[in-house]
């Protein structure tokens, strides 16, 4: 490349960018400027040969290969990821195409709907629908799951927030999609007290699976690059959109968290109403009292993909607490917490509700909330044992279920 010292070839299609270099040729004048700017540093850029880098394509191909139960994945990726580059151009340009702002609706719940909240659910939902295989699909912005007719092959139902985060899109700050696929179920596994309308309806019911019944889930990030993290049961690999080629290029492969952060990630603007416990967890890992020893750093973005692909990256536990306001918590389980929680523990992470596993939860409706907190192992770890402390305080439905005591109304 023209200003790169030397170029280094992906030898195993991971491509390592930017080696820096100390300038030392005459036009350290010219780069003197940028030498002020970099530090005196040359940055080199180099290309990965395409004939060499693994595409999220190429991935599904191999992993066709490997794995032949793979095979229906690879339309539905397919799609997916051709509706994530959509969105992304979207997000992308919303301030100049005049995307940004409200749809002037409000969905189910009661949340307003931005422009592109509705856009990214229509493409989202064109794509599934194109690949035949999907029969169900849920919608963060759908009252009701949505019977897909052209599912000639239909064996997976697939549950989405099409742009998580999306009150910050206005403000350019990371929002993603979140995806889960699940295997459509001969029986529909409705707990029984459920109404009507969803008994008589079947297949409709399907989507009420718990996370432990997750095939597939992922996450796709826009923000200063564009990221898609997908599991499939066997680990969690990162992928980062190449905007010359167009095409998810694998960068982060077998992503692991490590057992313990630096990084505590809540809106602390609630602390008042969360519980005795977790506000003694953050005091303590603040001042360095928690286990790990160390201090603890305070990391906010209020989108659940940003600050979730942070704590995957670096670290550390990220959550939304249940507390005096909302009793369940913000997040929704069957389309953020438990797609979420899936790709966490397949990097080693945990994710709980601060008292249960998040992937063992039945969702009675597909927008339950509940609370989460997941991360690294120790951390997520720790957090339960602060809660446990204080349990009858914000949880008294589980101390009844241990105690097969009824709760009073
Ligand atoms: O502003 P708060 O209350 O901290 O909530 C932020 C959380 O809400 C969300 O924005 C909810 O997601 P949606 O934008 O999909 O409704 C999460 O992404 C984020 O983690």
């Amino acid at each position: 490349c023209c200003c790169c010292l030397a170029f280094q070839p992906p030898s195993t299609g991971v491509h390592k960018h930017g080696l820096l270099r100390p300038s030392s040729s005459a036009s350290s004048s010219a780069a003197g400027s940028r030498r002020r700017q970099t530090g005196g540093l040359r940055m080199a850029i180099s290309r990965p040969d395409p004939g060499k880098i693994m595409t999220l394509t190429r991935y599904m191909l191999e992993q066709t290969r490997l794995y032949p139960e793979y095979q229906d994945f690879e339309s539905l990726m397919g799609s997916i990821q051709l509706a994530c580059k959509s969105i992304a151009m979207l997000v992308g340009s919303a301030g100049i195409t005049g995307l940004v702002g409200a749809a002037g609706a409000v969905n189910v719940q009661g949340e307003d709907q931005k422009k592109l909240d509705v856009l990214s659910n229509d493409i989202l939902k064109g794509a599934l629908q194109y690949t035949g295989r999907c029969g169900v699909v849920a919608s963060e912005e759908e009252p009701h799951p949505v019977l897909v007719e052209e599912a000639y092959m239909s064996k997976f139902v697939t549950v989405f927030d099409p742009l998580d985060g999306s009150s910050n899109v206005d403000a350019g700050i990371a929002t993603g999609t979140i995806f889960g696929v699940f295997k459509e179920q001969e029986e529909c596994m409705l707990p029984e007290q459920l109404d009507g309308d969803l008994m008589a309806n079947q297949c409709l019911g399907n989507t009420l699976q718990p996370g432990d019944n997750l095939v597939a889930a992922g996450y796709c990030m826009y923000s200063s690059s564009v990221h898609m993290v997908i599991t499939f049961g066997h680990g969690v690999q990162g992928f980062t959109l190449d905007p010359e080629i167009g095409e998810f290029v694998l960068t982060h492969p077998n992503m692991t968290l490590p057992r313990r952060g630096k990084i505590y990630s809540m809106n602390e603007g609630n602390s008042p109403d969360w519980p005795e416990g977790l506000r003694q967890y953050v005091d303590d890992v603040k001042q360095g009292k928690g286990a790990a020893g160390h201090k603890y750093s305070a990391r906010y973005i209020g989108s659940m993909v940003g600050d979730v692909h942070r704590t995957l990256m670096y670290g550390g536990v990220f959550g939304y607490p249940a507390d005096k306001k909302n009793k369940n918590g913000k997040l929704r389980l069957l389309y953020e917490a438990a797609p979420m929680s899936f790709i966490v523990e397949q990097a080693g992470g945990k994710a709980s509700t601060g008292y249960e596993r998040i992937m063992d939860l039945h969702p009675k409706s597909v927008h339950d909330r509940t609370p989460i907190f997941l991360g690294s192992y120790d951390d997520v770890e720790e957090i339960e044992q602060y809660m446990a402390k204080h349990k009858e305080e914000i949880a008294p439905h589980l101390v009844a279920k241990e105690e097969q005591v009824p709760v009073a109304k």
